[in-house]
């Protein structure tokens, strides 16, 4: 116990307070008559010491109103001061230490995320003190003022801190790991590459043109994310859109012995997993969801029934058919009516229904006759105890937002997001609800949305932040797969459509004269074209690797013709595929068939918005949107030239566009 006194004339001059008493819990301050209890917790600054009269008088802020203990000689006043500073300071370190050490560990948990700044922040949000106010004495031991101005520091933070803080945490991450990602694929990954890698907010979204990496950056990432030892293996989860697409990101990564292990799953392999582990047996998928083949005949059966049991729908059907032009006689192609109208169903059933005022009487009566189909279809989902693919991942979902699946990951790598719909976005964001701390990584290219038709909704690519909360947007603005000329066409083609973000493409190759030439052809000779183009390419190079795409299927050549190609020309290596089969793909030189025009043209003629564009998310005002994306993923598989076999009777407008727009890398063949 430490007493400190006045001086001795203090009380002469009416001054109340004759001495002060320090105790563990505070002062005691002797009056003449009394005693007066001060505790630490009662004081709401450290004191001031102030000289009056040579002689001292110190000022305590108390909670209740400022206290004054005056007529201290110099002797008495300084020790007093260090004294009473000191024990307000050791009473607050007992709180604000252990307080230091839950910032510390949540700023040592890596890239200062928003979830975590947010939960840094409402760790100092109760602290009676604004330790900036205060800065600590000398006196205090080192540790307790460490965490003083810790937290002072994180009071104080506003964004550009937190700011400061991921850019450090990013560099410290790209020092330690420069190696894994010079040695990770054939190449170096670029400074842009490596940062997509490593920027960790709770929403990443990696926005990109096609050929600059993105795939290559997924891959990346997931063995960073293993290296800096931020998740083991089992918490992470790759998801990629089609079976091929997560087969081929398995095999690369099974290219590196650290990311062996990580899971590759397409959404679809996710939902029955889901499913499977909380219901304890393999869903009862359907065979219409299966098949499409089953599917189309079942909505070809049910049309025909349905105009058999009720007269009237008989009657509108055949009207409507015929106001289509649709071959009513003998009797209508039910199968072809089912092939065109499943995506309908579908729809219907993925986004309820249209805005009434928004259909024309026309499409308003093919609703009416599309309806009835939906129903057969759920009906025959129930009788069965079946489910389709979205009821799985809606299930799945539901599964998640009640507890019932346990998440494992905290790290889900999405490939292709573009073409992500809004189910499959609300499967991700129950994921992330249930498992607090997983972060989502995605990849994508609004300029490749290519699914609307089948539910994708681009604006989650367009206005991810909007959707999933806290994200950031890196963006990779080097191709490697094509050169200056393919850009200049393929990103001026795409861009047209003012909806597209902007996006600066430099490519890595170049060349001098054009490398997208339009042959006009006829319809007829199409495959003759590609013979004789396939030689010329066969004698310049031998082994270049050929794409040979189109908008619909029965526009490629036939199995018997390309084995015919192959045995002609062995060592180019050729493939076939629609536009929609060959995203994420590439090779040397494309030749894109099909360029007409008409119903199965590329684009497809339509009158206006069909029924299904009211049907699906966010239409999108200008014109052959959709189409554009599609062109524009044809032209960028080529890594060196693109050949356009355009209808020399009736060109697609896209062909039209290419030689009559100003386009300056585009060669027209005679
Ligand atoms: N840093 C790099 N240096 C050299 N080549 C690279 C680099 N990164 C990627 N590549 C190459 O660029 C090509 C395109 O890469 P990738 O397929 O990952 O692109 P992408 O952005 O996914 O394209 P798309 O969107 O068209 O599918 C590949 O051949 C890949 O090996």
């Amino acid at each position: 116990m430490q007493i400190f006194k006045a001086h001795w004339l203090a009380p002469w001059f009416n001054h109340p307070f004759l001495a002060t008493e320090l105790t563990a819990d505070g002062l005691v301050l002797h009056l003449k008559r009394e005693r007066h209890g001060l505790g630490w917790h009662e004081l709401s600054a450290p004191p001031r010491l102030e000289e009056a009269r040579r002689l001292y008088r110190l000022h305590l802020r108390c909670h209740q109103g400022d206290i004054e203990l005056g007529w201290l000689p110099k002797a008495v006043a300084e020790p007093l001061a260090e004294a009473v500073t000191l024990g307000w300071y050791r009473y607050h370190a007992g709180r604000v230490q252990p307080l230091a050490e839950q910032c510390l560990a949540a700023l040592e948990q890596g890239y200062l995320r928003h979830s975590r700044w947010r939960q840094l922040k409402a760790l100092v949000a109760g602290e009676p003190v604004e330790w900036s106010a205060f800065p600590p004495p000398e006196t205090l031991d080192d540790r307790a003022r460490a965490a003083f101005e810790l937290v002072a520091t994180v009071q104080a933070a506003d964004e550009a801190w937190r700011e400061r803080c991921c850019q450090d945490y990013c560099e410290q991450a790209l020092a330690e790991h420069g190696a894994l990602f010079d040695g990770l694929e054939s190449h170096p990954l670029t400074p842009a590459q490596r940062l997509a890698c490593v920027v960790d907010e709770d929403h990443n979204l990696v926005l990109a043109g096609a050929g600059c990496g993105k795939t290559s950056v997924m891959a990346a990432r997931a063995a960073f994310l293993l290296a800096s030892r931020q998740a083991r293996a089992d918490e992470l989860l790759l998801l990629a859109f089609g079976n091929e697409a997560a087969a081929e990101m398995a095999e690369r990564l099974a290219r590196r012995p650290e990311t062996t292990p990580v899971k590759v799953s397409t959404f679809h392999a996710l939902g029955l997993m889901i499913l499977s582990r909380v219901e304890g047996r393999t869903p009862p998928l359907s065979e219409l969801a299966q098949s499409e083949k089953s599917r189309h005949g079942a909505f070809a059966a049910w049309l025909e029934q349905l105009g058999q049991e009720d007269e009237a729908y008989g009657e509108r059907l055949l009207d409507w058919l015929r106001r289509h032009r649709f071959q009513v006689i003998p009797r209508p192609d039910f199968g072809r009516l089912a092939r065109e109208w499943s995506p309908l169903v579908a729809a219907l059933k993925l986004y309820g229904e249209p805005d009434p005022f928004e259909l024309t009487p026309d499409q308003a009566e093919q609703l009416a006759l599309v309806r009835p189909l939906l129903h057969r279809y759920q009906a025959q989902l129930r009788e069965r105890d079946e489910i389709d693919f979205d009821d799985m991942i809606e299930k799945a979902a539901d599964y998640v937002r009640l507890g019932r699946f346990e998440v494992p990951w905290r790290h889900i790598l999405v490939d292709e997001f573009q073409d992500i719909s809004a189910p499959r976005a609300a499967l991700l964001q129950a994921l992330r609800d249930a498992a607090p701390g997983l972060s989502l990584f995605c990849v994508g290219d609004d300029w490749q949305a290519i699914y609307r038709f089948s539910g994708a909704d681009v604006s989650l690519t367009t206005r991810f932040g909007e959707h999933f909360g806290a994200s950031r947007v890196t963006t990779l603005a080097q191709t490697f797969r094509f050169n200056n000329r393919i850009e200049q066409v393929a990103s001026r083609f795409v861009t047209r459509n003012p909806g597209q973000l902007p996006k600066t493409l430099a490519t890595h190759r170049r060349s001098e004269g054009p490398c997208v030439h339009v042959l006009p052809v006829d319809h007829d000779s199409q495959m003759d074209a590609v013979t004789r183009l396939l030689g010329q390419i066969a004698a310049q190079r031998p082994e270049a690797s050929v794409y040979l795409l189109a908008r619909f299927r029965f526009s490629l050549p036939d199995e018997s013709q390309l084995a015919g190609w192959r045995r002609r020309f062995p060592d180019l290596r050729l493939e076939a595929q629609t536009l929609h089969g060959a995203k994420g793909k590439e090779a040397d030189c494309v030749i894109l068939l099909g360029l007409t025009r008409g119903k199965y043209g590329f684009p497809p003629d339509k009158n206006g918005p069909g029924l299904l564009d009211l049907l699906l998310p966010d239409e999108e005002e200008f014109p052959h949107a959709e189409e554009r994306r599609l062109f524009y993923v044809g032209l960028t598989r080529a890594r060196d030239q693109v050949f356009l076999l355009a209808d020399r009777q009736i060109p697609s407008v896209f062909i039209k566009e290419l030689l009559e727009g100003g386009y300056p890398g585009v060669s027209r063949w005679s």
